[in-house]
């Protein structure tokens, strides 16, 4: 079972800490909801994972069968909030194309319309510019396109906000169908969403991480919990 460590973690903005020493460690096989306020530095944290962003000081490290190593970008899928997609290209050139470049890491020889079905898109969409989709459908695409990789860490920045309820149904199962193979982090402001698919919940406030202490996720207490602690403050790491 693959871990993803963080220790003594630290990144700032020029004088602005963001994180401040703070650690937590996510286990492969689980969905980890993160909340936090707006401006907590979800959007950092995962930046620093995917190593967009350098940090300061600490370390993330990947545990796998018992041995620590740095990560590399090829173990990092980001499914960002605003998808950075080649928006010249129509949605299935795009998957075609993801899956010729990457033929050497996806399994199985499945192809581009198996993919764009799975995204939910209609076969109306396939031949459009991803420049003329809708927010959503690109959201959908970089789903998919994120998940044919199967790396083992899987990074979802509000990944729902976008998406109607229909495909938002897809998309849980889509994740929660991955969660064996992946260590999923998602960030989220919708408390229902992170109730609904994840198994542990992280809280970053204060620059720091925690977890919710023994409240159940799915017990009427939780919301009042991650309020209580988002508005008052929590003083250690998990
Ligand atoms: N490139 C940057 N340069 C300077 N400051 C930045 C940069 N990126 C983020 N920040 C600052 O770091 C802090 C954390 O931002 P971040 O986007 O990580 O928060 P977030 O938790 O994802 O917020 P939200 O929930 O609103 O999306 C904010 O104060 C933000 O202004």
């Amino acid at each position: 079972m693959n871990k993803l460590v963080v220790e003594q973690l630290s990144k700032s903005f020029d004088e602005q800490n963001v994180l401040e020493n703070t650690s937590f460690t996510f286990e492969q096989g689980k969905i980890y909801g993160m909340l936090g306020r707006n401006g907590a530095g979800k959007t950092t944290f995962f930046d620093c994972i995917a190593q967009d962003e350098q940090y300061q000081s600490g370390s993330i490290e990947l545990v796998q069968d018992g041995d620590s190593r740095d990560l590399t970008p090829m173990d990092v899928s980001y499914v960002h909030t605003e998808p950075n997609l080649p928006l010249f290209l129509t949605g299935y050139e795009f998957i075609s194309y993801f899956l010729e470049v990457n033929k050497n890491r996806v399994a199985g020889s499945l192809d581009a319309k198996y993919y764009l079905n799975l995204a939910g898109l209609e076969e109306v969409d396939w031949n459009k510019l991803l420049k003329d989709y809708s927010q959503g459908m690109k959201t959908k695409i970089q789903l998919v396109a994120s998940l044919v990789l199967n790396t083992p860490i899987l990074l979802l920045d509000e990944p729902l906000t976008t998406v109607d309820v229909i495909a938002a149904h897809e998309m849980k199962k889509l994740i929660t169908d991955h969660k064996t193979d992946a260590i999923i982090i998602f960030s989220t402001h919708i408390l229902q969403l992170a109730q609904d698919i994840s198994d542990e919940i992280v809280l970053l406030h204060q620059k720091r991480f925690s977890g919710v202490g023994d409240v159940d996720i799915h017990s009427s207490e939780f919301e009042n919990e991650v309020i209580a602690r988002l508005a008052n403050g929590v003083e250690t790491d998990v």
